[in-house]
């Protein structure tokens, strides 16, 4: 069973630490769930598009992070081969002479949005990457005191910070073109958080002491799953969980998900935190920045544009 962080009464340090340490927790949700249904619906529309449709809304120079991005390309580091599902990832703009536009150009393009395919998609996915972000910046703050920084420690390395929302459309087991593949091979995710609102249909699975667990959302709750840079940033006392996508044996249909990744800005350097009860511990991870981090993530994973064959390209 999956632990609960109540936002308004979060609980002892021991209760928090102990939902860091499982790397999965869930919180009740505060987007709107009239929105969530609005932005599924659109999405839905949107990926039940032809596929040359679709296609056309891949977004060049943003390695995928920014509109759509075609099935059996993001390949798990651990994936024999890509993963059953197609992307939809958009962010929220920075001013155009922000320095964080100039330095990293990829991962702050204006988001994409195909209103011309799908009218009133960009207004409501803008609102909701708002509303989950709001969340998500309520969740870090009740997580900063238990790891011993100030309450706006986590909030600031998120200011400015590529924030991306993520729908993935996980089509029909019995469409994929050959039995090798999963919806989602197990995987990290390389953010601070993530939140996983519900999904239309069950899939999601966390590793826990060596078994898999299948993660039911109860109405009106997000998973809150732990990233990489959290991990690296306590040196594994939070841990980044291990989770994948899989269709039970018969489960028909697909599965839409819609998520969204806290990248902090990607000049934050990832010092180790000095956590209480991790005095002594031997430092586990070299300290780099976020944007390494992400940057080499995305290489592992088979996301930069230029791994990409030319005629594949955008
Ligand atoms: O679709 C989901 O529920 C989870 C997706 C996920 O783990 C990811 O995109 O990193
Ligand atoms: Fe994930």
């Amino acid at each position: 069973m999956l632990r609960e962080i109540d936002l308004r009464a979060p609980g002892d340090h021991a209760h928090l630490r102990a939902a860091l340490r499982d790397g999965f927790f869930l919180v009740r949700n505060t987007v709107p769930d009239g929105l969530l249904d609005e932005a599924y619906g659109l999405l839905g529309d949107f990926f039940r598009l032809p596929a040359e449709q679709k296609a056309a809304c891949q977004v060049p120079g943003s390695n995928g992070q920014s509109g759509y991005l075609p099935p059996l390309v993001e390949t798990a580091e651990k994936g024999a081969a890509p993963d059953w599902k197609e992307l939809f990832h958009w962010g929220a703009a920075l001013p155009a002479a922000h320095p964080l536009r100039e330095r990293y150009p990829a991962r702050y393009r204006e988001p994409y949005f195909p209103d011309h395919l799908v009218p009133g998609i960009g207004k409501a996915l803008t609102e909701l990457h708002t509303r989950m972000r709001e969340f998500q910046l309520d969740v870090v703050r009740v997580l900063a005191e238990p790891l011993g920084v100030h309450p706006d420690y986590f909030t600031e390395m998120l200011e400015d910070g590529p924030v991306v929302n993520r729908a993935t459309w996980y089509p029909p087991m019995d469409l994929a073109p050959t039995g090798q593949h999963v919806w989602a091979v197990e995987h990290q995710d390389f953010d601070l958080i993530t939140a996983l609102p519900r999904a239309t249909a069950a899939g999601l699975e966390v590793l826990v002491d060596g078994e898999w667990l299948a993660v039911d959302v109860p109405e009106g709750h997000a998973v809150v799953n732990v990233g990489m840079v959290l991990d690296r940033l306590t040196g594994g006392l939070a841990r980044a969980a291990v989770h994948r996508v899989v269709a039970a044996p018969g489960q028909r249909g697909g599965r839409l998900s819609i998520v969204q990744f806290c990248h902090p800005t990607p000049w934050t350097v990832l010092t180790p935190l000095a956590v209480a009860g991790a005095e002594g511990r031997p430092q586990r991870y070299p300290t780099l920045t976020a944007g390494d981090l992400f940057q080499r993530t995305m290489y592992r994973i088979n996301r930069l544009d230029t791994q990409r064959a030319p005629a594949a390209r955008p």
